[in-house]
């Protein structure tokens, strides 16, 4: 792997809250070998989540004392609960795999854009409304999470205009089919940028 750093690739999943990023991000980083730059979360896992593979788990501690010694890229608070990416788990990633990927909301992608402009591509993944709110109940979120989540659709439904690319995410088959393409893409021309 002798990619330049600089070439190397951070693809941020984003888009409304619900829509399918986490599911599309994992199927797309295991078919394309990438990895995941797993965030830190305050938030309690939910049934079959676990600690090291969906999300880092900490306490509300943990997370401000990372904080305070400035360990995170970037931080936000979500629903209630905190959530952060750490630089240093970035950067190792980086140096080891030529892309990596994260999931965040439009804050966290817009943030990552500024930081690294040349290296960061975001795919901006939507469904229509009423598609998440069933996937969402499917998922067996809360009624009163479900109607938090559905509170900013709109909001974060604007940032489509200002990522790379969007996908609808309609039948998963066939968005991961279009996602890969895109994808396979930006990793090919890495290659062929190295000769
Ligand atoms: N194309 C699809 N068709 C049907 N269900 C889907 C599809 N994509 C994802 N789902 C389901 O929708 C639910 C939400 O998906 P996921 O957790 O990946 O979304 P997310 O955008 O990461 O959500 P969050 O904002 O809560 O992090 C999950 O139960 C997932 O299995
Ligand atoms: N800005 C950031 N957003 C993040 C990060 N990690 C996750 N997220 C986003 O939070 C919401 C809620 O996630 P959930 O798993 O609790 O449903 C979702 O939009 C995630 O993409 C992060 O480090 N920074």
């Amino acid at each position: 792997m002798n990619e330049p750093r600089e070439n190397r690739k951070i693809i941020a999943f984003t888009g409304p809250y619900g829509s399918g990023r986490k599911t599309l991000a994992d199927m797309a980083g295991s078919t394309l070998g990438l990895k995941e730059v797993l965030s830190y979360t305050t938030r309690p896992a939910r049934p079959g989540e676990n600690d090291g593979e969906d999300y880092y788990f900490i306490s509300k501690e943990e997370f401000a004392q990372a904080e305070g010694r400035g360990e995170f890229l970037e931080a936000a608070e979500i629903f209630g609960h905190r959530y952060g990416i750490k630089g240093e788990d970035l950067e190792r990633l980086l140096e080891q795999n030529v892309a990596v990927y994260v999931v965040v909301n439009s804050m966290g992608a817009a943030l990552l854009k500024r930081l690294y402009p040349d290296r960061v591509i975001r795919l901006f993944i939507y469904a229509d409304r009423e598609r998440v709110r069933t996937r969402l109940i499917g998922r067996g979120d809360p009624e009163e999470a479900v109607n938090s989540h559905m509170a900013y659709y709109d909001e974060e439904m604007e940032y489509q205009g200002e990522c790379e690319h969007a996908f609808e995410n309609f039948e998963s088959a066939h968005t991961m089919f279009a996602l890969t393409n895109v994808l396979e893409s930006y990793l090919a021309r890495n290659l062929i940028d190295k000769d």
